[in-house]
């Protein structure tokens, strides 16, 4: 028998994120809750949400949208089954032309600029695989949680022969500290969703999207009094530094990627990556 605040939980948890809203990206689909004007942001392209520039910019349009149509929070997660994001499109790196190479970057950073500075609360719901860059945009969000407990979630850049960027090593500093980012991305290690929650790389570890969505609404109600200004000035307070190495330093931060990317075993090492998933 279902008791009454079984249900009062339940009918808040299964609110209908009703109102559709539209992406322009086929790659994104957004949907606003009417009542609280909380936005649920799934990636969609297949076969492994890799971040592709195409991606990339539809994320990034998607958050000036939704900041620019006063949405109240955003939950950021995945429509593919067991994967949140395979990180970035190793075949954008892969025999790149320096031009494709630049444009790609910069719209990278320009999404985790947008996605790290916004000003709306945001929640990763975790529901899949969470590698490199799948990672870096779980630890962009405010607030982390994972669906189930088969899943993987880090920097795992080094095991390809590659080292993550400055500010992906400052975006995962700031969440579990220096001693264990450093164990971490020099062995690239992929945590279970045990060991994420251990360290903290996650908040939670549930069962189920619908408790990962009660979870959310748990974390948005701790700002319901608390002014928008004053929240968001405090985030951006906090996460000036990380920030501003990146907005300081774009045209560094691209070059050392062309340079380090171009490199000749660094591309045979991509090569054979690639090579070896299609081989699975
Ligand atoms: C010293 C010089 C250093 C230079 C440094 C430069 C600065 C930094 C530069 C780069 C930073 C990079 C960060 C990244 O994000 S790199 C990406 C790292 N990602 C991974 O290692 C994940 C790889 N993928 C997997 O582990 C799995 O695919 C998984 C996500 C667990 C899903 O597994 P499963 O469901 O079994 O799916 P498949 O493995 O069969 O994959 C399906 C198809 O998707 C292709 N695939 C998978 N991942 C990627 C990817 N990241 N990019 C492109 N393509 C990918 C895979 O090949 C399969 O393709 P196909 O269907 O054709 O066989």
């Amino acid at each position: 028998m279902t008791t009454v605040l079984q249900h009062v939980v339940r009918r808040s948890i299964l609110r209908p994120f009703a109102k559709s809203f539209s992406s322009g990206s086929p790659l994104v689909d957004v949907q606003v809750n009417d009542k609280t004007g909380v936005a649920i942001v799934k990636m969609g392209r297949a076969p492994v949400n890799g971040l592709n520039t195409e991606l990339l910019g539809a994320l990034n349009d998607t958050f000036d949208s939704l900041e620019k149509n006063k949405a109240t929070g955003m939950i950021l997660s995945s429509s593919i089954p067991n994967i949140y994001s395979a990180g970035l499109d190793i075949s954008e790196m892969y025999n790149g032309t320096p031009e494709n190479l630049t444009k790609f970057w910069n719209t990278l950073q320009s999404m985790w600029i947008n996605l790290y500075s916004t000003p709306l609360p945001t929640v990763a719901l975790i529901n899949g695989n969470a590698p490199a860059g799948g990672c870096l945009l779980a630890m962009s969000c405010e607030y982390r949680v994972m669906v189930g407990s088969k899943f993987v979630i880090g920097l795992n850049e080094t095991q390809l022969g590659l080292f993550a960027p400055k500010w992906f090593q400052d975006t995962m500093v700031s969440i579990i500290g220096p001693r264990q980012t450093e164990l971490a991305l020099t062995s690239g290690k992929l945590f279970s969703a045990q060991e994420a929650l251990k360290i903290g790389l996650i908040d939670e570890l549930v069962a189920s999207e619908e408790e990962a969505l009660a979870s959310s609404d748990k974390f948005f109600g701790l700002f319901k009094r608390i002014p928008g200004y004053a929240r968001g000035q405090t985030k951006n307070f906090v996460r000036a530094e990380v920030l501003d190495w990146l907005l300081k330093n774009r045209e560094h931060d691209t070059k050392v990627f062309l340079n380090s990317i171009q490199l000749p075993h660094v591309q045979k090492g991509l090569g054979l990556y690639l090579q070896s998933l299609k081989k699975k």
